[in-house]
């Protein structure tokens, strides 16, 4: 996985047929997904459950490229080597999961992966000023984490705030939540180079017809790459 700042649409498979999900991570790369974003739940640090790393070993044979897995549990810590051997190419963990986030990235790197951070919506920038030379992606949730499909919430001031701090570093900026065609170019001005989307990559597409789910990638990711600097 090398490391680049150009637009890269990363399809959440929270908002796929969770019966099919091999076959929906093959449709949505062949219709131009650049990652495979992938929503892990657990009902305590999240009110949602979704599944583990069984469920992403499994998928794992079924994505060619990046596959970015987003732990939204609490502890991390007992999990990442699953989440490592289940083939995660980034695992991202929550700051606000634990008090140990310098711990948790070091083993996230230790076992192999890219390192991810996640800051909640209520969660300033400053949070992760001490660990950007650990971390190779810094996602900014514009959702409170849980469930697909919620309305955007507007964190432009923390993204600019996030790149102006990175600087020169190799570190992507990855949105979750409520990205669609309106909402891409914002956070794209912003600085933000991943861009996370569920529900407005699915809609009115499905493994039996794909081609919608390649006309909405393209729509975000040319909405994003008008204004992206
Ligand atoms: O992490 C998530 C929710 O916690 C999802 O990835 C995110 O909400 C994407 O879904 P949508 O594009 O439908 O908002």
């Amino acid at each position: 996985m090398t490391f680049d700042r150009s637009i890269k649409i990363a399809p959440s498979i929270l908002a796929a047929d969770f019966a099919n999900f091999g076959a929906e991570c093959e449709a949505i790369e062949a219709q131009g997904a650049d990652w495979v974003h992938v929503d892990v739940m657990d009902g305590h640090f999240v009110p949602n459950i979704t599944f583990g790393p069984a469920t992403c070993a499994a998928i794992r044979p079924h994505i060619k490229g990046v596959m970015d897995v987003h732990l939204m549990i609490a502890p991390v810590d007992p999990y990442i080597e699953a989440f490592a051997k289940a083939g995660a190419d980034v695992i991202t963990a929550h700051v606000e999961a634990g008090p140990h986030i310098h711990r948790t990235l070091q083993a996230i790197r230790g076992a192999g992966a890219k390192a991810g951070v996640a800051l909640n919506p209520g969660t300033p920038a400053s949070a992760v000023a001490e660990i950007l030379d650990m971390v190779d992606l810094v996602c900014v949730m514009t959702v409170n984490p849980g469930f697909g499909g919620q309305k955007f919430i507007d964190m432009t001031a923390k993204i600019r705030e996030l790149r102006a701090m990175i600087g020169d570093r190799p570190v992507h900026i990855e949105i979750d939540g409520g990205v669609d065609p309106k909402t891409a170019p914002l956070v794209a001005e912003a600085g933000a180079d991943v861009l996370v989307a569920g529900s407005a990559v699915f809609k009115g597409g499905s493994v039996s017809d794909p081609a919608p789910y390649g006309e909405n990638i393209r729509a975000i990711r040319a909405a994003a790459e008008g204004t992206y600097v």
